[in-house]
């Protein structure tokens, strides 16, 4: 199995590397997507198209929704979701699948999405599988962040990839995952209070689960 994992950011890819060190020589290829859905769609299209690959994980650091994903937890997608590609409309947000344009909504693997979310809790850390939303804009208010889990039951943690990546690799048929480990909650911008350094030994410990689980 050839399994291609992209992180926005260098702190993120070392922490999946760190967590791979063991892995079986070519399975995993950990590449950086970049920060934004934008960029990391190009840069996932460009990875598929110099090699191979049988899976597609967009991995990093997120925000987590409040009673539903806590700081230093881990979030795996059912449902990778692009929570902000649509119209404002004088009765409130409009989906680009509502206006008619598009899909907002990339589908995840459910014997997948169990097998990582167990392979996870094995190794000791909160885990909660769920739709994860990708955003071009990092949420800062309460007000923002209620109407976004309104909008979407079950709305798990936020990122600023997963579309990008995800939309890339189910182009080409290929099933995607992503994996979040939760640096701050979402809502009013504290950017001083993210806990960097909880979320990365998570998203290390996290990526060991992964090659427990992708052999
Ligand atoms: O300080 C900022 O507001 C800021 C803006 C853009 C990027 C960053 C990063 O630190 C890049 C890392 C990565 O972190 C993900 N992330 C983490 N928490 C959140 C969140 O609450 N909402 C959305 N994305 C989040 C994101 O995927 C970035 O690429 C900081």
């Amino acid at each position: 199995m050839r399994v291609l994992i992209l992180t926005a950011v260098s702190p993120e890819r070392e922490a999946v590397l760190r967590g791979l060190a063991d892995a079986e020589a070519g399975v995993f290829d950990v590449q950086l997507a970049g920060v934004g859905p934008m960029q990391a769609a190009i840069n996932t299209t460009k990875a598929l198209a110099a090699g191979q690959y049988d899976l597609v994980i967009s991995a990093g650091i997120a925000g987590g929704f409040v009673g539903v994903a806590d700081v230093g937890s881990v979030v795996i997608s059912t449902e990778i979701i692009a929570a902000d590609l649509g119209a404002e409309t004088p009765d409130g947000f409009s989906s680009l699948d509502e206006l008619g344009f598009g899909k907002t909504r990339v589908p995840v693997d459910a014997e997948l999405v169990k097998r990582v979310t167990e392979a996870v809790r094995q190794t000791g850390l909160a885990v909660h599988a769920g739709p994860i939303l990708t955003l071009s804009t990092v949420t800062g208010t309460a007000e923002t962040a209620a109407e976004l889990a309104r909008r979407i039951p079950g709305a798990s943690a936020e990122g600023m990839e997963g579309y990008g990546v995800a939309l890339a690799a189910h182009e080409r048929g290929i099933p995607v995952l992503e994996l979040r480990t939760i640096s701050n909650p979402v809502g009013p911008r504290n950017r001083a209070a993210w806990k960097m350094k909880e979320a990365f030994a998570a998203l290390e410990t996290a990526s060991k689960a992964l090659m427990e689980v992708l052999r």
